[in-house]
């Protein structure tokens, strides 16, 4: 188990109606099996009373989180204006959820919680109530002073880490918004993230081409010669090691997997698929560029079985794993 100082992890149970706040249950109800540290959850109590019936402890400071770990799950409670049904998102719901996001990410800005775990936010519900950022990443990134662009949202599992440069945009709009200036800062931060939240000295990355068979020369495309082929030779000039533009449809088998620390893919399918494919059970997403520690489970809010008991904890208990592990590793190579 990480070792951690006095401060706990803060976890967003993300929306009320959701599957975040069973699985940060049954992470707490596991929590010796999982080997997870102490955590604080952070949103309506009642959206944990409606899918698990164990004990919880309700706090105001996250110093007392370690003291009532042992005894039940450690709560700051941040109430819905309105009641929670499991499976039915609302606009209070997601106002909720933004707010407990907000303060789990205040918390580590301030070092009163050692890292920030978040719970599933559906977009969708967050957009109707005027969330301008694509999702969390960006938030987060904002709520830290860091651009967006000099984020990078990670995919990370036992045998695959996937970097996607543009996040949660329409399919159409990728070739226009992908710049060498963006690669080349996506690249940068998941390279310097791999060496100070995993101790990857000389980090390897392996760049994704956009077209079929990297464009065919230039018949199927010209993105890899005038995009991405640039971004990597500057990369490459500033010391880093770094391959491709390579085939996407055979970056991701177990040979070609064990050339690379991280695949810097050029969409969220082309990063997110073979993630899930492979590790769909215990994928991690970090976010990488941030002077605070982010991860969070690599499923979303799953509103077709909240409420049901059906809900696998795996993934949120790597992610709380995940932030503890790399929180440390930053706190010994300050
Ligand atoms: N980090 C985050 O906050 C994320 C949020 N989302 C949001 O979640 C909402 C729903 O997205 P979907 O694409 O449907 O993905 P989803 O991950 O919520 O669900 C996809 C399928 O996987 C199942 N599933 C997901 N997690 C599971 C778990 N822990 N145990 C058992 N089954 C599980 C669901 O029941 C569903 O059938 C969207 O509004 C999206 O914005 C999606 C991904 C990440
Ligand atoms: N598909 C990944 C995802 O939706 C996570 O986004 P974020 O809310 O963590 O930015």
């Amino acid at each position: 188990m990480a070792r951690l100082g006095s401060s706990p992890l803060a976890i967003s149970l993300g929306d009320p109606a959701g599957i975040g706040p069973e699985v940060i249950a049954k992470c707490w109800d596991n929590r010796g099996r999982f080997e997870l540290p102490p955590f604080v959850a952070i949103g309506d109590p009642r959206s944990v009373e409606k899918v698990w019936d164990g004990p919880i402890a309700i706090i105001t400071d996250p110093q007392h989180a370690a003291d009532v770990f042992d005894t039940g799950l450690p709560l700051l409670a941040l109430p819905s204006a309105e009641d929670v049904l499991p499976g039915h998102p609302s606009v209070a719901g997601a106002h909720c959820s933004l707010d407990a996001l907000e303060l789990a990410v205040g918390l580590a800005r301030s070092s009163s919680a050692a890292a920030v775990v978040t719970g599933p936010v559906a977009k969708e519900q967050l957009y109707a109530i005027g969330f301008s950022h694509p999702g969390q990443t960006e938030f987060v990134a904002e709520r830290c002073g860091v651009a967006s662009a000099n984020v990078a949202m990670m995919l990370a599992g036992p045998s695959l880490k996937t970097v996607t440069v543009t996040t949660h945009i329409a399919l159409s709009q990728v070739p226009q918004q992908l710049t060498s200036g963006l690669i080349e800062s996506r690249g940068r931060a998941t390279l310097r993230g791999l060496q100070r939240n995993f101790g990857i000295e000389q980090p390897k990355l392996a760049v994704a081409a956009l077209n079929p068979h990297a464009g065919e020369g230039g018949s199927l495309g010209r993105e890899e010669i005038e995009v991405i082929g640039p971004a990597i030779a500057a990369l490459t000039a500033e010391g880093w090691h770094v391959t491709g533009p390579h085939p996407a449809d055979t970056l991701f088998h177990e040979v070609a997997r064990a050339r690379y620390d991280a695949a810097l893919c050029m969409y969220h399918d082309q990063a997110l698929v073979p993630l899930k494919a492979l590790h769909f059970d215990e994928g991690v997403n970090i976010t990488l560029g941030l002077p605070i520690v982010r991860t969070a489970p690599d499923h979303g809010t799953a509103f077709d079985i909240a409420g049901q008991d059906k809900a696998d904890p795996r993934a949120m208990a790597a992610a709380i794993r995940m932030a503890a592990e790399c929180a440390e590793h930053r706190a010994r190579n300050r």
